[in-house]
């Protein structure tokens, strides 16, 4: 699986901190193909010492991670705790980083707004940024997988939220991603809507096999989801805890209420009294 690696770029609190290697770094990118770097532990992501900071504050404080390929994990954390920032470092969009960053080439984001051009049909827009002739027939397999290939002649506008976010989901999944990258994609959601889209998300990655990252704030949602729930706070992962509740997932389950309840509590929010 090709890598990409992220290297120090900038001078920061971190600067110090030993890349893993000491491979051509061009643009803060090392070039896979000549970088040595194999990850002896088979992650699909490896996070090493990562620190983001903004205006001398780091929102991202030598961070570790690593996600194994095919896992679910979840991520939550207080608003603010620089969720969307690591995943836009995971996603290749923010490269001004100290620390070490290993993401698989193909990888692949949506996030809570589905970002369709609106001057571009819904096939077109699954395809945005793809390079080389657009491949109809792709847009139309990925359309399919998420149940919109009969909107694929449709206008953005047209589109229900929850269709324009399965617009967004096949535009991610047109790519192959080893890793999907999920940004509160279910936030603006309607209930009903979203319970459809958790689902829809649960057996894409069954069927794909993909690893996914899922920030969210729901923690049911996670909970729901998730292989491994991770709690971020100051800047760092404050809390994991692995989820082996069988799937699909019931959420009367007292071990799933009891899983929730922690996860609140490491958020400081206390989880409801029980009606008995
Ligand atoms: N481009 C930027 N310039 C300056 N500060 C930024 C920038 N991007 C993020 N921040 C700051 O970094 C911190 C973390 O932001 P981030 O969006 O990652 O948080 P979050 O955990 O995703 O929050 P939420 O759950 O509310 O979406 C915030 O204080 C934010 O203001």
């Amino acid at each position: 699986m090709a890598t990409d690696v992220h290297g120090p770029v900038t001078p920061g609190k971190a600067a110090s901190a030993e890349p893993l290697s000491a491979s051509p770094v061009k643009d803060g990118l090392r070039d896979p193909a000549i970088d040595p770097i194999r990850d002896p532990y088979g992650a699909v992501v490896r996070v090493e010492e990562l620190t983001r900071s903004f205006g001398g504050r780091a929102v991202i404080d030598f961070l570790d991670l690593e996600i194994q390929p095919g896992e679910f994990v979840a991520l939550l954390g207080r608003s603010g705790c620089g969720k969307s920032t690591l995943l836009k470092i995971l996603a290749g969009l923010d490269r001004d980083i100290a620390g070490t960053v290993l993401v698989p080439r193909r990888k692949a984001v949506a996030f809570q707004a589905p970002r369709l051009m609106p001057w571009k049909k819904v096939w077109r827009n699954v395809l945005l940024g793809l390079p080389g002739k657009p491949d109809r027939a792709a847009a139309e397999r990925a359309l399919e997988e998420v149940g919109l290939a009969h909107r694929a002649d449709a206008w953005p506008k047209t589109l229900s939220g929850g269709e324009a976010q399965r617009a967004s989901l096949a535009r991610a999944l047109v790519r192959e991603p080893d890793l999907l990258l999920l940004d509160e994609p279910f936030g603006a959601l309607d209930a009903l809507t979203r319970i459809k889209a958790q689902r829809l998300v649960d057996e894409l990655w069954q069927r794909r096999g993909c690893a996914v990252l899922l920030v969210t704030h729901d923690v049911e949602e996670a909970v729901l989801l998730a292989d491994r729930v991770l709690v971020m706070d100051e800047g760092a992962i404050a809390y994991e805890t692995r989820i082996d509740l069988p799937r699909p997932r019931d959420i009367t389950d007292p071990r799933f209420a009891e899983i929730r309840g922690q996860l609140l509590e490491r958020l400081g929010v206390d989880a409801p009294a029980s009606a008995a």
